[in-house]
């Protein structure tokens, strides 16, 4: 049996990518795969779709209570996004990160960008890439949500996106959904396990070595 765990502090989860390249798909898959990490939701102005709920997926706000809530200080970053503010609530994330508990972030490059400035000890990066430029142009389709001149102004903006990804820790290529979901779990693995992130190490090892 497992013993008790070690004192850890929780870390910062980043994934980004083109709009449609699969970041939805995949966090939502580790969210239920692994308990012990919880998803940042971010509030928006962008308008709710059919699939979406209010709380979970998004908290949908209109712009004037957007940038009330971000002029008092309440998100983390917030950034621009398709002509639609975004932006990550502090509160929750400060406390789970302190309590040991992994948070999840679905946002883009710019918001990375501000987390890396704020707490960058305890981002971890992760950039999903599609296999290719027509499968990204077919996922977004396959969604089915978005009106064609939504899905092309996407398309027109993937190019400045993907082109963040060398400022990111890892890179999925998210061809195969199974795989790109076992790698993004691996990644977590890993980073959990970072000796840095163990804060409770030196009581634990103390106890182990009779000193
Ligand atoms: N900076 C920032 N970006 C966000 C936030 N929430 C979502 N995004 C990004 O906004 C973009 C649009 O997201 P969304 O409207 O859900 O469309 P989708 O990516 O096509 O599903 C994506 O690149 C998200 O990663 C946030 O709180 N902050
Ligand atoms: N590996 C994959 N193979 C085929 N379709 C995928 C794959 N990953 C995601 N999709 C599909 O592509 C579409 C866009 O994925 P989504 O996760 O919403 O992307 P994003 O959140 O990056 O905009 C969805 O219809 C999803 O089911």
């Amino acid at each position: 049996m497992r013993m008790a765990p070690i004192d850890r502090r929780g870390l910062m989860l980043i994934v980004s990518s083109p709009s449609g390249a699969g970041k939805t798909t995949l966090s939502r898959r580790l969210l239920a795969d692994d308990p012990a990490i919880h998803l940042s939701v971010s509030a928006t102005t962008r308008p709710k779709r059919s699939n979406e709920i209010h709380g979970k997926d998004y908290f949908f706000v209109d712009e004037a209570t957007f940038v009330e809530q971000r002029e008092r200080g309440d998100f983390l970053e917030s950034a621009l996004v398709f002509g639609n503010y975004y932006g990550t609530p502090r509160t929750e994330v400060v406390k789970a990160v302190e309590a040991g508990r992994d948070v999840l972030f679905d946002i883009d490059w710019q918001g990375a960008q501000q987390l890396a400035e704020v707490m960058p000890q305890d981002l971890v990066t992760v950039f999903i890439l599609p296999p290719s430029r027509q499968s990204l142009e077919d996922r977004l389709r396959s969604r089915n949500q978005d009106s064609e001149a939504v899905v092309m102004d996407r398309m027109k903006k993937a190019d400045s996106e993907i082109s963040h990804y060398a400022e990111y820790d890892y890179v999925i290529l998210n061809d195969d959904i199974n795989r790109a979901s076992s790698e993004l779990k691996a990644i977590l693995m890993a980073e959990r396990l970072k000796r840095q992130r163990q804060t409770g190490l030196s009581q634990f090892v103390r106890s182990i070595i009779g000193t």
